[in-house]
């Protein structure tokens, strides 16, 4: 059974996700090369391919960490409630932390993670993310580094699921209604 057939339109391709790490690459590492060891933190599970193709152009000395979180359970609308399944085993008091995203939609999930690290005393928080969908938000929040600038569709591959399907397709592309309507 082939996946692609559940896709409406492919919205981002495996080029354009190349340049993009790439790109984001370059710029971290220009903004982070005099700072000591930054921890770039994963939200898991979405995080994974984005994070490890990202981090092979940060020409930095990183730690790389996870946490693994979730705001969705099941179905394409967020539950609200942002729970900690798997904490990291780091302290970031006193460092400074990149945080990696798939996607930035209704904000609750980095507003819940951002809010955490600096209450554990992080020295500075940022995020990075692939995908930006503004037009999602509930809670006003602004990625410093962003892939792409998506519309209110709801997206899957390279990370993104739905009810845990189509992490491994290798672009994102935006998911046929009738697979979450049926
Ligand atoms: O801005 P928000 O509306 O909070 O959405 C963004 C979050 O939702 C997804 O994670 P999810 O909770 O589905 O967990 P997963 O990464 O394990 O799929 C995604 O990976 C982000 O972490
Ligand atoms: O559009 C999306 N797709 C998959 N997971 C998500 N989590 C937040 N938004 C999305």
């Amino acid at each position: 059974m082939s996946l692609a057939k559940d896709i409406k339109s492919i919205l981002v391709n495996e080029q354009q996700i190349k340049e993009i790490c790439e790109r984001l690459g370059k710029e971290i590492t220009n903004d982070y090369k005099s700072k000591e060891r930054p921890i770039m933190i994963g939200l898991l599970k979405g995080c994974v391919p984005f994070l490890s193709d990202l981090a092979r152009h940060i020409d930095l000395p990183i730690e790389i960490e996870y946490m693994d979180v979730s705001s969705y359970h099941g179905g394409i609308s967020s539950s609200g409630d942002v729970k900690i399944r798997k904490d990291m085993n780091t302290s970031v008091a006193g460092r400074d932390i990149l945080i990696a995203e798939d996607i930035v939609d209704t904000g609750r999930t980095l507003d819940t993670i951002v809010k955490l690290l600096k209450h554990r005393g992080a020295k500075s928080v940022e995020i990075v993310t692939l995908l930006d969908k503004p037009a999602g938000r509930v809670i006003p929040f602004e990625p410093k580094y962003v892939g792409v600038t998506i519309p209110k569709e709801f997206v899957v591959g390279y990370g993104l699921d739905y009810e845990e399907i189509y992490r491994n397709l290798p672009y994102v592309g935006i998911l046929k209604p009738e697979i979450y309507t049926k």
